[in-house]
């Protein structure tokens, strides 16, 4: 787990996303036009040379490997390039998960062409995926330290349309380092797909305890 620390304020973040989330908000539509365009074959070729043109303009300057899970000095993750959830990210729907004091984290996300699976119906390995980071959301806020998935069982209860989905998440329980979580994903008509997992917060992490500690002490510096 990559606790690397970036010395960003709210703003500072604030105005990169106000940047980069249009950037890949763009990137999606590409995604989606690419797969549903029906221009002719020239054009299409037209359109490769240009994209490879933008391609190379940004590979310009370009960090090596992933992007990471940097930390602000807040301790808030930034998982900007995550496939679920990241900003950063085209592939990624993107999820924005709310975290409730019950315990409970939702998401409302629209599923178009790009998570097709079936004819018309979204793929059953991104229900998956997507329900595999609302546990790991859920356990990790409930638990105060970061929960990878041990254990993830889904079960499809029917198909579900591509379009708009609602997806929850809640602990049932705990014990040591593992975290019982269940979630759901729903179209207009209720559950599609349901999932149980053990999440696990692997033991070189730092304790919620320590976290905490860091959390405090980052702030104090801050401040001073
Ligand atoms: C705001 C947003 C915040 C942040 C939100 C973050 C959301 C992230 C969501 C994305 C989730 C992912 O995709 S995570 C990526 C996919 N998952 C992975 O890559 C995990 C790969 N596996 C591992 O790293 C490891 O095997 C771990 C972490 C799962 C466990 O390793 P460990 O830490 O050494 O654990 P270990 O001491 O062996 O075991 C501790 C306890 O857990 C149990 N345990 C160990 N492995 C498993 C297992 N696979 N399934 C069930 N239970 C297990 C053991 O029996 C033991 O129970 P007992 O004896 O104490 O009873």
């Amino acid at each position: 787990m990559d606790f690397r620390l970036v010395d960003l304020s709210a703003d500072e973040i604030a105005a990169q996303l106000a940047v980069v989330e249009p950037l890949t908000e763009s990137v999606r539509a590409l995604i989606d036009a690419v797969i549903r365009t029906e221009v002719p074959d020239d054009d299409l070729d037209d359109a490769r040379r240009r994209i490879d043109a933008v391609t190379a303009s940004l590979r310009a300057a370009q960090k090596p490997g992933s992007y990471g899970v940097p930390f602000t000095r807040d301790f808030t993750g930034m998982p900007w390039g995550n496939a679920a959830v990241g900003v950063r990210n085209a592939i990624a729907p993107p999820l924005r998960v709310d975290h409730h004091d019950d315990g409970t984290a939702t998401a409302r996300v629209r599923l178009g062409a790009a998570y097709e699976g079936p004819a018309g119906l979204v793929h059953g390995g991104i229900s998956a995926m997507l329900l595999d980071q609302m546990l790991g959301e859920a356990a990790s806020v409930g638990n105060g330290t970061p929960c990878f998935t041990g254990t993830l069982t889904v079960k499809y209860l029917r198909p579900t349309p591509l379009g708009d989905v609602d997806l929850r998440a809640r602990t049932t329980g705990s014990e040591g380092r593992k975290v019982f979580v269940r979630a759901e994903l729903c179209d207009a008509d209720g559950p599609t797909v349901t999932a149980e997992g053990i999440m696990v917060s692997p033991r070189n992490l730092p304790s919620p305890d320590q976290i905490a500690k860091l959390r405090a002490a980052t702030a104090a510096d801050h401040d001073a």
